[in-house]
Order: C-alpha cells, then structure tokens, then sequence
C-alpha cells in the first residue's frame, strides 16, 4: 500500500461524511499492522458538540475492532481544502495517543495538494501519559 493509494482510500471514505450540517465532507484511511485499512468520515450532529471527525472515527473503528495503539503504519486524510487539509487539535491529541510519534501522517485535497508530516509534527509539546505518570498520577 502506498501513500497514493492511502490517499484514494481517503477520498473513497470522504463520500461516507454525515455533513448536513456543515456540507463539509473529510475522509480518512488508517493503514493497520496487516496492511488493511480502516475508513473513517466526519459525522455532524444537531447538538454540533457530539461531531466526529474522520480522522478520530477511522482510529477509534480500528481501536474498537482490536487493532493496538502504536501498531498503525500511517494515516491518509482527504477534504475540499485550499491546500492540503489540516486536521483540528482535538485529532491531533488524539493520534499523539493512539500512533506512534513517527508515523506518517498523508494530507491531502481534492486540487491535488499534498503534504508527508508526522504525528508528532503535527503536535510538537503535546500533552502525553508520560506528563500524567511525571508527576505520580
Ligand atoms: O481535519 C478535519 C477537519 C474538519 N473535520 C470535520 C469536522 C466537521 O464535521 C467539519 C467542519 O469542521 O469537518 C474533519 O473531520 N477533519
Ligand atoms: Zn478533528
């Protein structure tokens, strides 16, 4: 599976976005330890609070489905953004948690944009457990 591939697995999972009410459509595709790979789209609520984002549905789908965090080999995400879409602080937070900090991070757009990070780039200071168990919490 390669980056590109990932990346049309992405845009694949933007079609099953749940946006009425932003019409906003994000996919992501989450690439597991035996090469399968795990959908995730933004799912809108009335309440707006309870929204999830692609990127944490297709991480917590695989969570859910027995994969381990720290096993995943990298992430696609895909939107109709100016430039390469860029993933909310709250999914940052979240794949500080559940990915390893080196894992490649692939950003997309619909133009064609595209960017390689990595989890721990997309949020340098981050917050861990290791900042809980610091202190003997
Ligand atoms: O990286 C991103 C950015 C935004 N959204 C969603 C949340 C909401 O449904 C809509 C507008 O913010 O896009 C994602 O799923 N991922
Ligand atoms: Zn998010």
């Amino acid at each position: 599976m390669n980056q590109q591939e990932l990346i049309e697995h992405a845009k694949e999972a933007m079609k099953r976005a749940y946006t009425p009410y932003s019409n906003f459509q994000v996919g992501a595709a989450l690439l597991d330890a035996d090469g399968h790979v795990h959908y995730g789209c933004n799912i809108e609520n009335a309440a707006y609070g309870p929204t999830n984002c692609a990127e944490r549905t297709a991480m917590f789908r695989a969570i859910a489905d027995g994969h381990k965090a720290g096993s995943f080999k990298a992430i696609a995400v895909m939107g109709d953004t100016e430039g390469p879409i860029s993933p909310c602080g709250v999914c940052r937070q979240v794949l500080v948690e559940l990915c390893a900090p080196d894992m490649p991070v692939y950003l997309g757009s619909l133009k064609g944009d595209f960017v390689k990070t990595t989890v721990s780039a997309l949020l340098p200071g981050a917050f861990t457990t290791k900042d809980l168990h610091s202190n003997g919490g």
